[in-house]
């Protein structure tokens, strides 16, 4: 029996989970935390993929690994292969003017036509999160660092040259769905577009040809081997993904399925045959991990919100859903729109949370609760529509990430996304989609291997549109507010 391994080395955890690379039973799995922050050096990450490897068994009897990361993280190297600053991560938000500098200048001052021309050129039309916004904010504030830059890679990219030993940066590889998450690939053309790095780095595009980015392998294609210093010469490597690619491969969806994922980030995504360019930046034209492509909406609030309602209430996590359960929809009033990072979908870097509808009969801990989960699904609901919006038919969704655990979100997910709601039975759906792609380089077929994917519960519930409508109103005064 060939065992696969799949990581998902992602904003919170690391987590490997070791499946039989032919039925895709689970076999053994570990994790290990991160630490908090949207600025963490890679290295953390090395150590959380290793300690998490070593709880889940080490990789002494795996054939095959594949790694899953969090997208768009910028890690910098110098000429040495030795990373230059502590990477900045999707959630960073101080590249958010110098994403709106970049779409400025696409468009020779004209905002509009800029967004227009990253669109259709990039499939993406930058926002803080992406690598190209993060490049121009390095070479603006640490001018420096930026001159030092001999290669980037993003998070995923970097854990699988570190797993195979290399040290020169040449060596690098990536795949396409991590790839169109930077701002300088062109997903449907499957092609780096160094004019566009060089405009992020403010170089010419000669010298931004020098710097090394990593080569992108197809969808199965075989990365090469483990470090033999580490033991690990008998590991094949497969090309990794972004975490979101990840998760649809470990979901195994077909082209026109939908999933939610509810993690550090909200996510929105469908697997598509068509490339999205949307020129409003709110769907990202991402590709998938199949060479098919994955329209996705991203927020950078999500699990975290019930996080924060629950330390207010100085309760857990399983209590603050039971207190959701027990207030009626709309939580007597109570709206809570959730910008508490910020916001990227919509994009509002500079927001703040608010509640609003606050009286002497809505401030129960009940409602509180109630609002947290609704303003997180409702925000959610937004993305949903901006993927419609995309033409993609969304008929049902199936929810995943660490907020899919709750039965508060489940139960109520329905009510205010008015689609029913498919939950799969709790895993890793990241490390799994790695593990499959492992699978898949493991047996040089053209296509990844059927594996079983466990039963879904599927929720539903009468749709309840006004909950949305208080949110939209709210969400508005507070968009308002904030200059959008
Ligand atoms: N039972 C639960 N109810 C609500 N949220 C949960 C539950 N279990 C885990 N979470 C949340 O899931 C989040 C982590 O989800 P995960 O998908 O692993 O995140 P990421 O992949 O971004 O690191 C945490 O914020 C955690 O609070
Ligand atoms: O920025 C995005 C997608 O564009 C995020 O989805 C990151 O990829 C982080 O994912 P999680 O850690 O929340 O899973």
């Amino acid at each position: 029996m060939a065992l696969v391994a799949g990581v998902d080395s992602s904003t919170q955890s690391c987590k490997v989970v070791i499946r039989d690379a032919e039925s895709g039973g689970l076999v053994r799995q570990g994790s290990a935390a991160h630490p908090p922050g949207t600025e963490v050096h890679p290295e953390e990450w090395w150590s959380a993929l290793r300690r998490a490897v070593e709880q889940a068994g080490g990789l002494d009897d795996v054939s095959a690994l594949s790694v899953a990361g969090q997208q768009h993280g910028m890690i910098c190297l110098d000429d040495r292969g030795e990373v230059i600053r502590p990477a900045l991560l999707w959630n960073d938000t101080r590249s958010a003017g110098a994403a709106a500098d970049l779409v400025t200048d696409l468009g020779d001052g004209d905002r509009e036509e800029g967004a227009r021309r990253w669109a259709s050129e990039t499939g993406t039309v930058p926002v803080a999160s992406l690598t190209a916004a993060k490049l121009r904010w390095l070479a603006d504030h640490e001018p420096g660092n930026a001159a030092r830059i001999a290669a980037v890679a993003l998070p995923h990219d970097w854990l699988t040259w570190r797993l195979s030993g290399s040290v020169g940066a040449e060596t690098l590889v990536t795949d396409r769905s991590d790839a169109s998450g930077t701002g300088y690939f062109q997903a449907a053309a499957d092609t780096y577009r160094y004019d566009l790095l060089a405009l992020a780095l403010r170089r010419d595009e000669a010298e931004a040809r020098r710097i090394v980015l990593p080569r992108v392998l197809g969808p199965g294609e075989r990365a090469g081997t483990g470090d033999p210093d580490a033991g690990l010469s008998h590991l094949v490597l497969g090309p990794g993904s972004g975490d979101n690619a990840g998760a649809a491969l470990g979901l195994g969806l077909r082209t026109g399925q939908v999933f939610l994922s509810l993690g550090t980030s909200g996510v929105v995504a469908a697997v598509s045959e068509v490339p999205a360019a949307d020129p409003s930046g709110l769907v990202a034209g991402f590709a998938d991990a199949t060479g098919a492509h994955l329209p996705l909406a991203c927020t950078l609030n999500a699990a975290r919100v019930l996080d924060a309602a629950a330390r207010v209430l100085g309760i857990g996590l399983d209590e603050l859903g039971e207190l959701a359960l027990r207030a009626e929809a709309g939580a007597g009033g109570l709206v809570h729109v959730p910008h508490l990072e910020g916001e990227r979908t919509p994009n509002l870097p500079d927001a703040t949370g608010s509640l609003h509808g606050m009286t002497l009969s809505s401030m129960t801990r009940e409602n509180l609760a109630r609002a947290a989960v609704e303003g997180m699904l409702c925000l959610m609901a937004e993305a949903m529509e901006a993927v419609r919006a995309q033409g993609v038919g969304v008929e049902r969704i199936t929810l995943v990430g660490g907020a899919a655990r709750s039965e508060a979100v489940r139960r109520i997910a329905p009510a205010v996304l008015g689609v029913p709601v498919d939950v799969p039975e709790p895993g890793e759906y990241v490390a799994d989609g790695a593990a499959r792609q492992a699978a898949w380089v493991l047996s040089g077929e053209e296509t990844p291997p059927r594996w079983e994917t466990g039963r879904s519960r599927t929720y539903t519930a009468p749709h309840a549109p006004e909950v949305l409508d208080r949110y939209r109103e709210a969400a508005a005064r507070e968009a308002a507010a904030h200059g959008a």
